[in-house]
């Protein structure tokens, strides 16, 4: 991994440590008088600038300085393109901090050219609860790249975090760095195929016709829960308490895991949902400015809410490709089944069924909703269906970091049957090339 100048400095688990013996902060926290008052000197002709999310400018700012400068692919295919709406849901949950959405701007012309972003949450790793912020969208012009301005942008939002009396954080990376907790794989269903070949998103092996992979990846058009009154239906506002609490439940499941309240629950579920109302039973389209997507299950005997799922937009931008301008992707978030509860489920595999059942749903409405591919990442209770639905392997991994935080590593890619590898090739017979390498929203749960 070479030497890590910047990351050396920080009280971050090093390369080589021993894993430690017991869970625990590694810096303590500090008074906030203690906390450094002054911003990090910045090169000359940058400044610092707090960023107005809630002012369309600002937010359109931060939306064109992403569009071009983020995270893409390693052969430079496909580049994340978050979309305004979704960087308003993504960077303004309860509680957040307008101090916490750091820019760079140039100070001549006032360019934004570069942002890093820090969210309040509650995390659980084992059984230690604390305060947090979660990092993330930390970017760098394309044309500032390679000159240590990272590290500042690093420094700066950690002050930030300290003066609000944070002083733990989680981010993944595509890149390794010292030293992951844990690192999960991406896999991929195809949805719509002849566009993600004629993408070079994935390609037709060689014993294989496109006629044959688009009928071996066509699903049903009605999803399987909302027949014969079995209860699937949009997550509405009076659903909020029940989906907490089986949230709750099912993630105790879990070993590092966000602890959500009710507004939390509103918020990541709900705010995301777009403008209008789709008439229940209709599962095709989509409702404009939609971000996120989640269903429930109603029990129509008991009217309790038995299973939820949820899943987020985040479309690609094809780089280059003179047909398609973007892949929309439908990316799989949170998911809880009151099975999981009764006795014995999971070794009689009635669990692994019922995930099916909602997760095979998901796939069908993302499908009938347009989406070309539902990403999802080794965790969670993932393993039970990856195979099941011909999901295949990505290349792309995504590691997990905490920062002053010590904890033994978790499990990740290894939750899946050992063998990655294997399966994801016994899956799709295919490579998939799509080095999707960060999560847009952490989804950070492991057994
Ligand atoms: C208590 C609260 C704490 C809050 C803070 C918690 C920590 C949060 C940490 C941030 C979590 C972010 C989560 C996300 O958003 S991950 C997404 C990152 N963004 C992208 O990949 C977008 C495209 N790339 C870029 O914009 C630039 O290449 C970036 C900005 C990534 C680096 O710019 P540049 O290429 O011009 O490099 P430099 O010369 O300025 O700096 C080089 C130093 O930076 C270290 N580096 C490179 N990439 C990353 C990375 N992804 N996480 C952490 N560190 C990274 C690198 O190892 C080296 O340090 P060292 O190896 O010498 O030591």
């Amino acid at each position: 991994m070479g030497e890590h100048k910047f990351w050396a400095t920080q009280p971050v688990p090093q390369l080589g440590d021993a894993p430690p013996l017991g869970d625990g902060y590694i810096e303590a926290s500090k008074p906030r008088e203690e906390v450094r008052q002054e911003p990090y000197p910045l090169p000359k002709d940058f400044q610092w600038s707090t960023i107005d999310l809630n002012d369309p400018n600002q937010l359109k700012e931060v939306y064109e300085l992403l569009s071009s400068n983020y995270v893409e692919d390693d052969h430079a295919s496909f580049r994340f393109q978050y979309s305004a709406e979704f960087l308003h849901w993504a960077l303004m949950p309860p509680g957040h901090h307008r101090e916490w959405h750091v820019g760079v701007r140039v100070a001549s012309n006032k360019k934004l050219v570069a942002f890093i972003a820090g969210i309040p949450m509650t995390l659980r790793v084992r059984e230690n609860v604390f305060h947090a912020s979660e990092i993330n969208y930390l970017c760098v012009h394309k044309k500032l790249r390679s000159k240590r301005l990272a590290p500042v942008l690093i420094k700066e939002v950690t002050r930030q975090c300290h003066l609000k009396g944070v002083f733990q954080a989680i981010y993944t990376a595509g890149v390794l760095l010292p030293t992951p907790v844990s690192t999960c794989r991406y896999y991929h269903r195809l949805l719509n195929v002849p566009k993600l070949v004629d993408i070079g998103f994935t390609y037709i092996p060689r014993n294989m016709t496109l006629a044959r992979m688009i009928r071996l990846n066509k699903l049903p058009t009605v999803p399987d829960l909302s027949r014969n009154n079995a209860g699937l239906r949009e997550m509405e506002e009076g659903d909020v308490k029940q989906v907490l609490s089986l949230y709750t439940r099912y993630m105790q499941r879990f070993k590092m895991v966000p602890v959500m309240t009710e507004s939390d629950v509103r918020h990541q579920f709900l705010s995301g949902m777009g403008k209008g109302q789709r008439p229940p039973g209709v599962w095709k389209g989509r409702r404009e400015q939609q971000v996120v997507w989640t269903y429930v299950v109603e029990d129509p005997r008991t009217n309790r809410i038995t299973d939820f799922f949820s899943f987020y937009t985040l479309p690609s931008t094809v780089i280059g490709n003179l047909k398609y301008n973007t892949v929309e992707i439908a990316y799989l978030y949170y998911y809880a089944t009151e099975v999981a509860f009764s006795s014995g489920a999971e070794e009689d595999g009635r669990l692994k069924t019922r995930l099916q059942e909602l997760i095979s749903d998901a796939l069908i409405i993302a499908d009938q909703a347009g989406f070309d591919v539902f990403n999802c990442l080794t965790l969670m209770d993932n393993n039970q269906f990856l195979e099941e639905f011909k999901f295949g392997r990505g290349d792309g991994l995504l590691h997990y970091y905490l920062y002053n935080w010590r904890t033994a590593p978790l499990a990740g890619v290894e939750a899946i049957g050992g063998d990655p590898v294997g399966r994801g090739s016994h899956i799709h017979a295919l490579e998939l090339n799509s080095n999707f390498t960060i999560c847009s929203r952490l989804i950070f749960v492991y057994k």
